[in-house]
């Protein structure tokens, strides 16, 4: 005779075989919420014989959701070692950010159905499962061996259950119990419970210390003046008056990216262009608590003045500063009017007239090259600048003392003298060995009058050696802060491609929606290409490659980037009818949605 389990599991089978054929809804006989998530599943048309989910490796392993949950993972890690179960934190999204299984056997089977850290566990791509059905139903939930939608992941049972911000109730994450399908699997639902329990209450004290320390660094600028001030955490903004009324959600988020950007450093300054087109000027403070890194204090100064209501002269002083940003600084052959890039430029030149030997640091393809000879032409001088670029493998230092190989040889060649401009690109490149020589032979040619640029992407480090080479410093903005010069880039780069070529203004939207790594490089590589191949006397958007078309910035494999790019061209040729494009691919219109909102395909609306 069958146990109980075995007839049960046998007749949920049964039931799921028979929806999944019929068009019928599953029988009574399975639980509520596995009959909703199924009905869920065959919707979004998700795959019930292959695991199918997306992988994005870059998240932060130091969220506060991961550090609140390692204590209690690590607990959990050594009470279940060499038993056949596994816990699993995902974030509220079902991303797995943690986990730990106690037999190999159990970890091998979990590697190939991707219930691993980085995979996503999100109902909508892997169907009825523990981790999907309790984020989506938004409480606890087991989910036994058959009732799992994906064939692969039958003989598995798991128990999962909402993390919680006990102060907001908002959903953090899940925590999640796998193991082989069993008799033992009752007490689950109680395990998992208890352990999400721990973890909000971690993160509680996590998110109490952070918010006393932002709260406490909030009212002791706040107290001294009605200067703008804005402070945000992880899950807190904090803002006067005088801020709340000038600033959006938008403008938050981009202030928050903007301080994160800046980092470790104390107090530092940037500007901001927001949401409206007005371009703040933030003076940036790193607030900690005893718990880690609480958020960012943010004293603000906006470019117009009769904003600028602050009672000390600093705020005033940096109004001005604002103001002298916002006014264009053309530059031969060079586009954009961004405060940042104004002010790079103002500086570049003033350099260049002043002799004044300039480092320029920024992320690759932001033009700094660019502006040193934009600037180097500004004084006049009819010479073109050298370019030595210190990560050529042909100025490699050679074998020993004495050869004639290096870098060194290469600047004592470069012709030098008042109207002389020497770039040296790539400064951190520059062996630690051959930084003095470098040093002396850069402060002999300054010494003759040769302008000296030094150029610096992201990587960290001037040679020690060459930190008194230069006497100033500019940042110069990546192409995605400075958005609003895209349509201003993009003529510019046309003009240069060549006669005629012009660009439709739906191109705009998908390329102010890229993130650039390689800044104005690869977007004149992107129009250069478009220009190249397209089909009528002006750029559309079918010109775009297929990755403009997606907002993901995660890496995808080589399968994964030529499942989107078939995606994005048939969405092109059927002018953004989906269905028309899911029949073309021979796959369902559910199937499509899916995968356009797994790759961030983003096409316009059918005209
Ligand atoms: N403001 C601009 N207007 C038009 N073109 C620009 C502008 N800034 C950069 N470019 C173009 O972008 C390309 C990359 O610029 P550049 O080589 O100066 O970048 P870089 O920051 O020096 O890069 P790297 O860090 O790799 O040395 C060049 O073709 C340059 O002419």
């Amino acid at each position: 005779m069958l146990s109980d389990s075995t007839a049960r599991d046998r007749n949920i089978a049964r039931a799921r075989l028979k929806f999944l054929e019929s068009a019928e809804p599953p029988a009574t006989i399975v639980p509520e919420g596995i009959r909703n998530s199924w009905q869920r599943s065959k919707y979004l048309g998700i795959g019930t014989d292959e695991v199918v989910v997306p992988y994005q490796p870059d998240y932060d392993r130091q969220s506060r959701l991961v550090r609140a949950a390692a204590p209690v993972l690590d607990r959990l890690e050594r009470v279940l070692a060499g038993s056949d179960a596994c816990v699993i934190v995902t974030d509220r999204k079902g991303w797995v950010r943690d986990r730990r299984v106690g037999e190999k056997r159990l970890s091998a089977h979990l590697d190939r159905v991707h219930l691993a850290p980085g995979f996503s566990y999100a109902e909508q791509f892997v169907g009825t499962n523990g981790i999907g059905v309790a984020l989506e139903e938004r409480r606890s939930y087991v989910v036994l061996g058959t009732e799992h939608f994906n064939e692969r992941l039958q003989n598995v049972s798991c128990a999962a259950a909402p993390i919680r911000n006990s102060v907001t109730g908002r959903v953090e994450g899940a925590m999640n119990l796998t193991c082989w399908n069993g008799p033992e699997r009752t007490l689950m639902a109680a395990l998992v419970q208890e352990a999400a329990g721990d973890i909000e209450r971690v993160m509680y004290e996590f998110s109490s210390s952070h918010q006393r320390a932002l709260l406490e660094a909030f009212q002791q600028v706040t107290h001294y003046g009605d200067r703008p001030v804005l402070c945000l955490g992880q899950d807190l903004v904090l803002a006067n008056s005088a801020a709340s009324a000038r600033l959006t959600g938008d403008d938050h988020r981009l202030l928050h990216e903007a301080a994160a950007e800046l980092g470790h450093a104390p107090r530092t300054r940037k500007q901001v262009q927001l949401t409206g087109g007005e371009t703040a000027l933030m003076r940036c403070r790193r607030i900690d608590s005893s718990a880690g890194a609480a958020g960012y204090l943010l004293e603000l100064a906006f470019e117009d003045p009769s904003s600028d209501r602050a009672p000390g002269g600093v705020a005033r002083s940096r109004s001005r500063e604002g103001q002298e940003a916002a006014k264009p600084w053309p530059l031969p052959g060079l586009a954009g009017t961004d405060p940042a890039w104004n002010t790079v430029s103002r500086t570049a030149s003033r350099c260049a007239r002043d002799r004044t030997p300039l480092l320029l640091h920024g992320e690759t393809g932001t033009g700094k090259s660019a502006l040193a000879r934009a600037a180097h032409a500004l004084t006049g001088a009819a010479s073109v600048p050298v370019v030595v670029d210190a990560r050529d493998p042909r100025h490699a230092p050679g074998p020993g003392p004495g050869t004639e190989t290096g870098l060194v040889p290469v600047l004592h060649a470069a012709p030098t003298g008042p109207d002389r401009t020497l770039v040296l690109r790539n400064v951190n490149a520059v062996p630690a060995a051959e930084g003095p020589a470098v040093a002396r032979a850069l402060e002999a040619a300054a010494a003759r009058g040769t302008w000296i640029v030094g150029t610096l992407d992201r990587a960290p480090g001037v040679p020690d050696a060459l930190r008194s080479s230069f006497a100033e410093a500019a940042a110069v903005p990546a192409l995605r802060h400075r958005l609003a010069d895209l349509p201003a880039l993009v003529d510019c780069l046309l003009r240069r491609i060549g006669a005629g070529v012009e660009c439709s203004p739906d191109v705009l939207p998908p390329l102010r929606r890229h993130d650039w790594p390689d800044n104005i490089r690869q977007l004149e590589s992107v129009l250069r290409k478009a220009a190249a191949g397209r089909r009528t006397h002006r750029i559309e958007l079918g010109d775009l490659p297929p990755a403009l078309h997606s907002a993901g910035s995660r890496s995808l494999s080589a399968w994964e980037s030529a499942e989107r790019d078939t995606l994005v061209q048939a969405l092109l040729e059927t002018d953004g009818n989906k269905l028309l494009a899911a029949q073309r691919l021979g796959i369902s219109r559910t199937t499509i949605y899916r995968k356009m909102r797994a790759y961030g395909i983003t096409l316009p609306a059918r005209r």
